[in-house]
């Protein structure tokens, strides 16, 4: 299978990096991009082709659309010449298939996806949308290739990549937010930086680790780190009276609504 990315930025790298991990072969993998320096740090991290020519996407069979939700309709126009029978796959946030098929001249094998940066370690999480157009045997190519990345979740509502978005897509964000003030907080009660990240960042790879091996719902390994009238009840009522929880699902619908917003916005011509 050949895979041509288009835009070579952050989630494209994360991408490659998973494909390389899982040990698919860097011959078969090319990026179009327009940035010199980013095409010779890609060749220089991956081994992979690297070019600004567009025309290269004729001969794969999967093309994964990179760029930015307000670079991709001008992109998308250009492409539709190039294409024959390749599987499109497009990551960027909000657009529909429905405007990126009409900006394809009416192309209609696409999958849209939202994956996140863990990809590059092979622990990201990826939501799916095939449109009507894409062959069952292109939809396990799609899986195929976002399962390098770690896992893949499906969904037959399209609106429903809106709200992938908004929890995994941009999650890893609100994840680093929490890292970041956990270790701000362990730097102001004197550890010096290098002490203030192991704890930081040990806790979160301990407490994820362990609810993901664990059937006990979030809440229940919370209470079990509760004791009544200990430290951590009075750490958890500090962020209730903070509203942490209420903040934290607010923004995460403010993330769906923005993805609504883009799709509306850059899909309407
Ligand atoms: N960064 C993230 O965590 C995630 C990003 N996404 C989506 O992935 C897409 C890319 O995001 P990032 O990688 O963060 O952006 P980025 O800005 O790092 O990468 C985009 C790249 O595309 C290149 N580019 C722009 N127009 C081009 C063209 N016509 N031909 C070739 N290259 C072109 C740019 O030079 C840039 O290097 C966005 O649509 C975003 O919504 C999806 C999931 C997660
Ligand atoms: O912030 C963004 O718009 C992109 C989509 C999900 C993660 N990054």
């Amino acid at each position: 299978m050949k895979i041509s990315f288009i835009g070579g930025g952050n989630m494209a790298r994360a991408i490659i990096g998973g494909l390389k991990q899982k040990g698919y072969s860097m011959a078969t993998i090319s990026v179009i991009e327009l940035d010199a320096a980013k095409r010779e740090q890609l060749t220089e991290e991956f081994g992979i082709h690297a070019t600004e020519h567009l025309p290269s996407v004729a001969n794969a069979d999967i093309i994964v659309l990179a760029v930015k939700p307000q670079q991709l309709r001008d992109l998308a126009i250009f492409l539709a010449s190039f294409l024959n029978q390749q599987l499109v796959i497009s990551i960027a946030a909000g657009i529909p298939c429905a405007a990126l098929s009409r900006w394809l001249n009416g192309y209609r094998a696409i999958v849209r996806a939202m994956p996140n940066t863990p990809a590059q370690i092979q622990v990201g999480i990826s939501g799916l949308y095939a449109a009507d157009g894409v062959s069952i045997e292109q939809r396990e190519q799609a899986d195929l290739l976002l399962s390098a990345a770690g896992s893949t979740l499906w969904v037959d509502d399209e609106q429903k990549i809106d709200a992938v978005t908004a929890i995994s897509g941009s999650g890893p964000a609100y994840v680093f937010y929490f890292i970041e003030a956990l270790e701000q907080a362990a730097l102001e009660l004197g550890f010096a930086p290098y002490q203030a990240r192991a704890l930081s960042l040990q806790t979160f790879l301990g407490a994820s680790k362990l609810a993901s091996q664990s059937d006990a719902p979030a809440a229940t390994l919370r209470a079990q780190v509760t004791s009544k009238g200990g430290t951590t009840e009075r750490a958890i009522l500090s962020m209730e009276q903070a509203g942490i929880k209420q903040a934290i699902i607010q923004a995460a619908q403010a993330a769906a609504k923005r993805a609504r917003e883009l799709g509306e916005q850059l899909g309407k011509d």
